[in-house]
């Protein structure tokens, strides 16, 4: 049985994290966490979510939770992250997360936890679909070459706080390879007023933002005379969850270092 602590679980994630974990043969939850001075601390975890007390206590100390637990599953945010992933190396614990929008200087820090003594797991998104639609966009950058130019498009629900997306990050990062370019130097994040003409090699992104949308990505191939337009739609954020569940069942028994989706789902 693989122990599991749920960071920010009152969030939209959160709860479908409980619920997934739940539902999982070899996995229970041991511990759950919210960011210090939510209304859930020391909440019973069931009552507070509407239903029969569970006899699991909401808190905020980290340690305690990965005393309690092997494997922190974390969709909050970059700063909660960037110190989950401290403690979890201080303490040899597995780490999930799914959590996007880091500064460049957070995704060092995470390095830099895996390297001293955490098994992280960290995609921009968790479901089989998108993770296996990078290797296609990998592939199809490649065969295209810069003759045909690369979009980017992205829908999410309106409380959505970071953009681009991670799924939108992830799939660039993929295009980026794909044409043998660092996607730093070629993306652009944003386009307003008088931009010129679109800068040769560019890879674009958009952000819509509205409803409940849960996660939609698209990557354009725009040439001369034809598009080719690859395509993702989440329509259920427990598919993420589900994804989450099964990257913390594979980081369980693996030694320290910082893994991807790829890693557990078996693409790498
Ligand atoms: N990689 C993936 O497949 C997916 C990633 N996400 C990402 O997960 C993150 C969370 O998304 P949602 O659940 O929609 O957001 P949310 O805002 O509903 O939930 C975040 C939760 O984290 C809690 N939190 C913040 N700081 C904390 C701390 N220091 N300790 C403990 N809890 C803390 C908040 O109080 C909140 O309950 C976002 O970055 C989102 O982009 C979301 C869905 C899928
Ligand atoms: O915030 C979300 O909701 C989601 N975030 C992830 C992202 O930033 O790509 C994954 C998914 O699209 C939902």
């Amino acid at each position: 049985m693989v122990t599991m602590a749920v960071a920010g679980v009152s969030g939209r994630m959160g709860r479908m994290l409980v619920d997934r974990i739940d539902a999982t043969e070899g996995a229970t939850l041991a511990a759950v966490l919210e960011r210090p001075g939510h209304d859930w601390i020391d909440a019973d975890l069931g009552t507070a979510l509407g239903g029969r007390p569970r006899g699991l206590v909401v808190g905020s100390d980290t340690d305690a939770a990965l005393d309690a637990a092997e494997v922190l599953v974390d969709f909050t945010a970059p700063a909660a992250t960037v110190a989950f992933a401290q403690a979890a190396a201080r303490l040899g614990r597995g780490h999930v997360i799914g959590t996007t929008g880091f500064a460049p200087g957070d995704i060092e820090a995470i390095d830099a936890a895996a390297a001293a003594g955490a098994t992280i797991v960290r995609a921009g998104n968790m479901s089989l679909g998108v993770n296996l639609l990078a290797r296609v966009v990998e592939q199809v950058a490649r065969a295209l070459g810069e003759g045909f130019d690369i979009e980017i498009v992205e829908a999410h629900h309106r409380h959505k706080v970071d953009a681009p997306s991670g799924t939108a990050l992830m799939l660039g990062e993929a295009a980026a390879r794909g044409r043998g370019v660092s996607l730093d130097a070629v993306a652009d994040r944003g386009r307003d007023g008088m931009t010129g003409a679109r800068r040769p090699g560019a890879i674009g992104f958009a952000a819509i933002r509205g409803g409940d949308i849960v996660g939609e990505h698209e990557v354009m191939f725009a040439g001369e005379g034809e598009t080719i337009a690859l395509s993702h739609r989440a329509t259920d954020r427990g598919l993420f969850a589900r994804g989450a569940v099964r990257a913390a069942l594979w980081a369980a028994d693996r030694p320290a270092g910082h893994y991807d989706m790829m890693d557990v789902l078996g693409l790498n």
